[in-house]
C-alpha cells in the first residue's frame, strides 16, 4: 500500500500572498501525524485542501492513493472530517444528525442502524442518542462529530484542532478515543497548537510557521536534531536557551562558565524546539 497522504510542493495564495508555501510531507498509513504551529500558520488551510474543501494553487496532494483535485469524490469515501466549524445540526438530536450523515454516504438502512448504535456506544452518547445536540456540552459536540466522521469507515481521519477549548479532562478522554482508533488501524492527522498533544499521541510530527513546514519527524529525531541538552539563561524577566547535543556536553559548557548564576541545564523539550524555530512561544 502507497502512503495515507502525499503532498507534493502545495501551495495556497489568497490574494496574491501564500499562506502555505511549498508544503511536500508524506504519512504512512497507520501513523499519528501531528501538524504542530500557531494560529495562521496555515494547518487549517492545509487541512481544507488534503479534505477536499479547497483546492490548491499549485502542487500534487493525494489522499488514500487518489488525487485530492481529480478524484476528490473518492477521496472523500475514503476519509473522516472533524474539522474546527464542522457543522452539526444543533436543532437536530444526536441520532439524527448521525442518520442524516448515513444518508449522505448512502449507507443502507439495516448497516446504518447498526453503525450508529455502535460508534455512539464508541464514544460514549448512547443514552443522549435523542438529546438536541444544543444541549450537549462541548466535549459531547466533539465526540459526536468524531463518531459522525467513523460513520462511513474512513481509513483516514482527519482532527483540526479536536480539542481545542475542552477541559482537561475531555483532552484526555478524546486523546484516548484517538489512540484506540490509531490502535485498530486507522491513520490519523491532527493539527494542535497544544504541545502536549503532540507528544502524547503522534508518532511524526511536522512543524509549520508562515505556511511552511521548518521541521519534521519524529519527537526523538527533532532533539537530536535541534540538540538534547540545554542550558537555560535567566536574564531578568526573559529567558536564553543554548543547545547541546546532549545533557553531558550541556553540563561541561556550565562547568567551564565562571560565573553560574541563573544557569540551569536540562533536557531540551518540544516547546524549547518550537521557540528555537519560529522565534515565539505557542499559547
Ligand atoms: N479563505 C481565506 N481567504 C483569505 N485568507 C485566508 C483564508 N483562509 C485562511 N486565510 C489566511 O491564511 C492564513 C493561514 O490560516 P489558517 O487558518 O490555515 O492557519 P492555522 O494555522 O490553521 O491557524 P489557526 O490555528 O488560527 O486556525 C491566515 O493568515 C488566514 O488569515
Amino acid at each position: 500500500m502507497g502512503a495515507a497522504v502525499d503532498l507534493q510542493k502545495v501551495c495556497k495564495v489568497y490574494n496574491k500572498i501564500p499562506v502555505v508555501n511549498d508544503l511536500s510531507f508524506t504519512i504512512e498509513p497507520g501513523e499519528i501525524f501531528g501538524l504542530l504551529g500557531p494560529n495562521g500558520a496555515g494547518k487549517s488551510t492545509t487541512i481544507r485542501m488534503l479534505t477536499t474543501l479547497t483546492r490548491p494553487s499549485s502542487g500534487e496532494i493525494s489522499v488514500a492513493g487518489y488525487d485530492a483535485v481529480r478524484q476528490s469524490l473518492q477521496v472523500k469515501n475514503h476519509i473522516g472530517v472533524v474539522l474546527q466549524q464542522t457543522s452539526v445540526d444543533i436543532d437536530l438530536s444526536v441520532w439524527e444528525n448521525m442518520e442524516f450523515h448515513g444518508r449522505l454516504h448512502h449507507i443502507s438502512n439495516p448497516q446504518r442502524q447498526h453503525r450508529i448504535n455502535q460508534w455512539l456506544d464508541y464514544v460514549g452518547l448512547t443514552e443522549k442518542r435523542d438529546a438536541l445536540v444544543k444541549t450537549l456540552s462541548g466535549g459531547m459536540k466533539r465526540r459526536l462529530q468524531i463518531a459522525r466522521a467513523l460513520l462511513h469507515q474512513p481509513d483516514i481521519l482527519f482532527l483540526d484542532e479536536p480539542t481545542v477549548g475542552l477541559d482537561p479532562q475531555t483532552r484526555r478522554r478524546l486523546w484516548e478515543i484517538i489512540l484506540d482508533l490509531n490502535k485498530q488501524g486507522m491513520t490519523i492527522l491532527l493539527t494542535t497548537h497544544y504541545m502536549e498533544e503532540v507528544e502524547y499521541l503522534c508518532d511524526r510530527i511536522g512543524i509549520m510557521d508562515g505556511g511552511k513546514l521548518i521541521s519534521l519527524g519524529t519527537l526523538q529525531q527533532l532533539r537530536q536534531q535541534h540538540g538534547e541538552g540545554l542550558v537555560v539563561k535567566q536574564k531578568e524577566e526573559s529567558w536564553e536557551y543554548k543547545f547541546f547535543p546532549n545533557l553531558e556536553a550541556a553540563n561541561l559548557y556550565l562547568e567551564q562558565q565562571p560565573d553560574k548564576t541563573g544557569l540551569m541545564v536540562r533536557p531540551s523539550n518540544l516547546e524549547d524546539i518550537f521557540v528555537e524555530l519560529t522565534g515565539h512561544q505557542l499559547d
